[in-house]
Formats: structure tokens, sequence, C-alpha cells
């Protein structure tokens, strides 16, 4: 087992990573304050994890109720999200309760959300199931819920106590959610780890084959790389957390554009990537091999690379709102040179619009 600290002072916590940590209560119960705990999956991970969650919990002699909710980003709203009060309520947890999330990235937001919420704030534990939720959601306390004219639009920083990442569970995910998960992982190679980058590209194929050694050294670098990002920047206030954003102005508006769900975060971020990196090399920032480069990494995670139809207005038009504009200035995370990213207001709007209009083409020779 790998033991990682997210250094924030008196909200420090540890990040373990490792096989079958489900089923260690000294990962676990040391964390929990109270002893009331709820339990917040959904539909897919309940049957498959959630017993022995319960029975180490249960063990610990703590009084665990259960919120189970729909499986998919279309349930990332409102609506849904008071489904984790309801059962907080009926059951009368108090301020004292411990949240403790099972599941992917949808889980682990949702229920940090409702634990900021909550009596105005009880704790809460990630126990992320999917590769994207170990490496990227569960650390770093960005919590939230999307609104239809925007993703995780609503939300608050709410760090977790502890981040237990059994790297087993990830067998039983699909392919399609795997690869996902590899776009935020080739994230941290891009904007700050080029070492890392240069790894990635070299175990590529070993990944794809889910080589347990491969995964966690993956892992755990992803998760080093995040944990030194939020120390510095925990709130996002300057710009070396939105450096974390690398393609995410344009994913978000392919999910949004798109309905949430059709296109999963991963891959839409992947396309956003290679956006930005099409803008970057436009920008003469970068060269059209290494765009070329980025690309090649992301086909052979399983990645698209070409964005669905939506019209550069459209883009345009979603990207407006995102969080990191100010006073209407679109704020764009792009690539300096390769494992080197940088925000920017000042990127050339007819460039912008030949990004936005690259379709097929982006990073072909
Ligand atoms: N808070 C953050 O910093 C942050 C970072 C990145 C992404 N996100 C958010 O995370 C969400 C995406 O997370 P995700 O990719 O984990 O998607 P997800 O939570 O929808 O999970 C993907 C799918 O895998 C299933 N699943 C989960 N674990 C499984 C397992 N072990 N075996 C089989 N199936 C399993 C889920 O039920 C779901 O169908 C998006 O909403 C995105 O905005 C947040
Ligand atoms: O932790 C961060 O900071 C990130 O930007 C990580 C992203 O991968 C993640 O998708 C995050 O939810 C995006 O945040 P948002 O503020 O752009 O909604
Ligand atoms: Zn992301």
């Amino acid at each position: 087992m790998q033991k990682l600290e997210v250094q924030l002072g008196e909200r420090s916590y540890p990040i373990f990573i490792g096989e079958s940590l489900l089923d260690r209560p000294e990962c676990l119960l040391p964390y929990i304050r109270g002893r009331q705990v709820l339990l917040v999956s959904n539909e897919t991970v309940a049957p498959l994890y959630a017993e022995r969650v319960r029975k180490v919990l249960a063990d610990g002699g703590l009084t665990v109720a259960e919120a189970i909710l729909p499986d998919g980003e279309a349930y990332k709203d409102w609506q849904h999200l008071n489904l984790i009060f309801d059962a907080l309520l009926a059951a009368r947890f108090s301020r004292k309760a411990t949240l403790v999330a099972l599941g992917g990235g949808v889980v682990g937001d949702m229920t940090g959300f409702a634990a900021a919420c909550y009596q105005r704030g009880v704790d809460f534990i990630q126990i992320p199931t999917t590769l994207l939720a170990q490496v990227d959601s569960s650390v770093g306390g960005k919590t939230g819920i999307n609104h239809p004219l925007g993703k995780n639009m609503i939300g608050a920083f709410m760090q977790p106590r502890v981040v237990l990442a059994d790297t087993t569970v990830l067998r039983s995910l699909p392919d399609r959610e795997y690869s996902a998960g590899l776009a935020e992982v080739i994230k941290y190679g891009l904007i700050r780890d080029l070492p890392f980058l240069e790894w990635l590209e070299r175990h590529m194929d070993g990944l794809m084959a889910r080589d347990p050694a491969l995964l966690a050294e993956a892992i755990l670098r992803s998760c080093r790389n995040k944990a030194e990002v939020v120390a510095a920047d925990e709130l996002e206030q300057n710009d070396l957390r939105a450096l974390l954003n690398l393609g995410h102005t344009f994913g978000h508006a392919i999910e949004t554009a798109m309905g949430y769900g059709s296109w999963l975060h991963g891959e839409a971020v992947a396309t956003g990537m290679l956006m930005a990196a099409d803008l970057s090399w436009r920008e003469n920032w970068i060269s059209h091999q290494d765009v070329a480069r980025i690309r090649t990494i992301l086909v052979r995670s399983g990645l698209p690379v070409v964005p669905p139809p939506v019209s550069p207005d459209e883009f345009l038009r979603h990207m407006a709102v995102d969080k990191k504009n100010i006073d209407g200035r679109l704020r764009l995370v792009l690539l300096r040179q390769l494992g080197r990213a940088v925000v920017t207001d000042e990127a050339d709007r007819g460039r912008l619009v030949a990004t936005l209009m690259a379709g097929e083409h982006l990073g072909q020779a």
C-alpha cells in the first residue's frame, strides 16, 4: 500500500493507494469522528462493492445508513442531490455524521457537495472506484453538480478526510470508462510533468492491458501531481490550480452541448486537450509534431480525438460561462511547451475559431 498526503494544514489528509483496501478498517475507521455514517453510492457500484465497506463500518460499531443514487452524469443535479439529504434526515443524522462516497466522480462530487451543505458542513470520505476518480476527482475538494447551462456550476470546495483508492475494484470497470480515466492521467504529463508523459508513452500498451504494477504507478504519480497543485492553490485563487483544467473549457462545452452523459467527461477532456494543443500550435507555442504526438497517445488510450458536430458559435456560447473567465474575458489553459501549461486570455479569436472548425484535422499531418 502507498500513502501520500495532501498538505493543507489542519485540513491535510492521506491518500491510500493499493490492493483490497476496501477491507482494511485501519484505512477508514480512524478518519470517522462520530458514530453515524451515510454510505453514498449508485445502482451499479453498490451491488459490487458496498457490502464490503458496510461490513468494515458495522464491525467498527458504527450506525450505517445508505443513499443509492441512479447511475449517470445526467443525475448529477439538484433533484438527485436531494436524495442524499433525504437519507440523512430520515436517519436523523447529526453534525457529527460522516458521508462516505463509494463510486466514480459523479458520486464523489455529489457526496462532497452534500457534505458541504448538510447542517452547514459534515465530514466526508472518498472511496473512488473509477480510474478517473482515483487519479483526479477524489483528490482536491472540488465538489458540486451540473446546471443545464453549465458543467459543475453549483458547488463548493470541501476536502475529504481521507481518500482510499483500491486498485482491485478497477477490474470491473468497463473499457470505455477506463480510457476516460487515462485522459486525466495524460493531462498531468501535458501540464507539468514531461517525464511522466514520456513514461506513459513507453508504457501505454501495458496500461491498456491494465498491468497492475503500471496502473498503481500511474495512479500514484497522478495523485502526487494533483496533491502538489492543490496544496499550492487549494481554492484556485491563482493560475496554478487552473492548469488542471487543460482541455476542460472545450471539454465542458462538449459535455453541455451534447447533453450530460453522451460524451464521458474524460472523453470530452481528451478531445478538449487536443483542441487546446491545436490552438497552442496556432499561437506558435508548440510544434505541429507535438500536437500529433498528443493525438497519438490519446488514440492509443482509446480516446476520441474528433470533436462532435458543435458549431463554433455554440462552442463559444458554452465557453463564455467557463468559471475561469474574468470580466467577460475568455481564459484558456494552453501549452507553452509540452509539459508546461499556462493560463491565457490573449488567444487570438481567429485562431480559436480555426481550432473550433478543425474537426478531424486536429493533430493530423
Ligand atoms: N472534483 C473533481 O476534481 C473532478 C475531477 C474530474 C472529474 N470530475 C467529475 O467526475 C465525473 C466523472 O467521473 P467518472 O469518470 O468516475 O464517471 P462516473 O462517476 O459516472 O462513473 C463512470 C461509470 O462507471 C461505473 N463504475 C464506477 N466504478 C465502477 C467499478 N469499479 N466497476 C464497474 N463500474 C463502475 C459508474 O457506475 C458509472 O456508470 C464528472 O462529473 C466530472 O465532472 C470531478
Ligand atoms: O481539480 C481541479 O481543479 C480540476 O480542474 C480537475 C478537473 O479534472 C475536474 O474536471 C474539475 O471538476 C473541473 O473543475 P471546474 O472548476 O472546471 O468545474
Ligand atoms: Zn476533469
